[in-house]
């Protein structure tokens, strides 16, 4: 089986003020192309889970695959790269940088990487921009457009690198329902046409019902 990301028996403990063991047992895989989302109660540990799942929270037990390679245990300088180039990561909120165009924005990530010319670069960012029908915000600051525009700009960001899996943390979270439908149809569209795997926190039980997998945890468990 193609396995894209799979943890084996993460668990995870909070030491302050006591002991208090948030993740028990996790074990799952994503594949390939697929599109999963995690729902469980606010406290049932998903924010939790999906940091250690991007590689940022290094302090858990058991192990995390990416693309068949163990990354638990690796140093956070090889994490981050890593992590840039393998995995894209959208938020509830944007995170752009405001003073800064749209292009300026979705070019940040793959400059970090350096593997490319800023033309290069520049061209890429320009084609994520297209593909999220956006084009022509390219070179509006990111403080000027609106709350929808943001988060598709943060999603060509995410994009920028050709990540493995794209993960989100209440995406829609700040959007009305329009602008979320839309972030939904692009999602289920990469998921399509570039067979991208994502797996996205939500508590949108229509936006979960229409992904391919359910995640529901509680209490720190996975249910199914
Ligand atoms: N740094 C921390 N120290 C101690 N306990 C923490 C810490 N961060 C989170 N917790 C606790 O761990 C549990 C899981 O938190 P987490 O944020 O992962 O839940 P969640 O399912 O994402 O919730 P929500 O849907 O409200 O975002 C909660 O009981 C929370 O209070």
């Amino acid at each position: 089986m193609d396995l894209v990301l799979e943890t084996r028996h993460i668990n995870k403990y909070f030491k302050n003020p006591v002991l208090f063991h948030v993740l028990k047992d996790i074990s799952f895989g994503i594949k390939k192309g697929e599109f999963a989302s995690i729902m469980g109660k606010s406290g049932s540990g998903k924010s939790t889970l999906l940091y250690i799942l991007s590689t940022m929270d290094t302090d858990y037990e058991g192990k995390l695959f990416l693309n068949g390679e163990m990354v638990s245990g690796k140093p956070h300088s090889e994490l981050s790269k890593i992590r840039n180039k393998h995995i894209g990561f959208v938020f509830q909120f944007h995170y752009l940088l405001s003073e800064f165009s749209v292009l300026e924005n979705v070019m940040l990530p793959a400059k970090k990487l350096g593997a490319k010319t800023n033309g290069q670069i520049e061209h890429d960012a320009m084609e994520k921009l297209r593909m999220l029908n956006i084009p022509h915000l390219a070179n509006k600051r990111a403080s000027r457009i609106s709350g929808g525009e943001k988060q598709r700009v943060a999603i060509a960001r995410a994009l920028i690198n050709d990540p493995d899996i794209l993960m989100g943390d209440e995406p829609t979270g700040n959007l009305d329902s329009y602008n979320a439908e839309n972030v939904f149809n692009i999602f289920k569209d990469l998921k399509e046409t570039q067979n991208l795997s994502l797996l996205v926190v939500t508590h949108d039980e229509d936006f979960a019902k229409r992904t391919d997998r359910i995640i529901q945890m509680e209490d720190g468990k996975i249910l199914t």
